[in-house]
């Protein structure tokens, strides 16, 4: 299994998810921007990776997602910098029950804009080579919990669009992969802030509720969410795809009822 000569692009790249997922692009050979927020953490990885895998195949790109044009220009200094774009993962996501205008702005609308850019860099339509995004969503898009109803919208949204987007790329033959993924609890920083009011607000009393769903469900390792992502890499047969993992049942899709009139 190898991407080598491919170029990925990862938004909250620097810690948890995002950054499992950046070591396996690298242990594939892929050259890979890394586009986060947090500089600190971000150049820290950085410096980590380039000991592991030798400078070069690596960057770091600070960046809030959130800012469209910050984010138009970090899709741009990543094809300067490696010549080329094949992979986006729109990860980056935060759980601030609080701050709800702005989950939407991280969690929906920066992934609608990821999604857009990317394909301005890979669709046909714009005379690329073609290529494929993973949108993150979560499993609270099918078990919702009382304690986040806005990060919930927005991963229900994250899926909606990708599928429909996915449909497009099909429709328009754009020559770019589509797909969502969704995964249960998962060990990393994000998940340890639902205890705090400062993001829940007045949620945060439905936090017992929330530990014991993680108690019942089980906390997954970011490197399985990683596996994943590579395997909507690599399997050339999906598109507009729904992966779901959990504990219960590993990695697997959801199946949607076909349409009728
Ligand atoms: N941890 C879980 O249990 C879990 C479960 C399901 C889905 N998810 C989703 O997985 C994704 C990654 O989550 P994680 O658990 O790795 O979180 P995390 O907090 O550990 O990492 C998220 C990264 O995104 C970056 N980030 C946050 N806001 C940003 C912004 N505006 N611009 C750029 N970067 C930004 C952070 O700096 C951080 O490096 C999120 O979309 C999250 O909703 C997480
Ligand atoms: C701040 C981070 C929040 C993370 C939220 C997280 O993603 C929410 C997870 C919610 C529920 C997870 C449930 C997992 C259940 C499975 O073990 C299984 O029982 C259900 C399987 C259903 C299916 O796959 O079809």
């Amino acid at each position: 299994m190898s991407l080598n000569g491919k170029v990925a692009l990862v938004t909250g790249g620097a810690q948890g998810i995002g950054r499992a997922v950046v070591q396996l692009l690298l242990q594939t050979s892929a050259k890979v921007a890394m586009v986060d927020l947090n500089k600190a953490c971000g150049e820290e990885c950085k410096a980590q990776l380039d000991v592991e895998f030798g400078e070069g195949n690596c960057t770091f790109i600070s960046c809030d997602v959130s800012n469209g044009d910050a984010l138009r220009d970090a899709f741009q200094r990543t094809v300067d910098k490696f010549g080329r774009l094949d992979i986006v993962i729109n990860n980056a996501g935060i759980n601030n029950e609080k701050n709800w205008e702005k989950t939407i702005q991280v969690n929906l609308t920066s992934v609608i804009k990821g999604t857009y850019l990317a394909l301005e860099h890979m669709s046909k339509e714009y005379s690329k080579e073609g290529g494929t995004i993973i949108n993150v969503s979560s499993m609270a898009a099918f078990l919702h919990s009382p304690h986040q109803p806005v990060y919930t919208a927005t991963k229900h949204g994250v899926i909606g669009f990708t599928r429909a987007i996915a449909d497009a790329s099909s429709q328009g033959d754009y020559g770019v992969r589509i797909n969502v993924l969704c995964p249960a609890f998962v060990d990393t920083p994000l998940l340890h802030s639902v205890e705090h009011e400062d993001n829940m607000g007045k949620f945060v009393k439905f936090k017992d509720d929330f530990r014991r769903s993680m108690t019942k469900f089980g906390v997954l390792q970011p490197s399985l969410i990683a596996e994943g992502m590579m395997r909507l890499i690599m399997d050339t047969t999906l598109n507009g795809a729904v992966m779901k993992i959990t504990c219960s049942k590993g990695i697997h899709f959801h199946t949607y009822e076909p349409m009728s009139a």
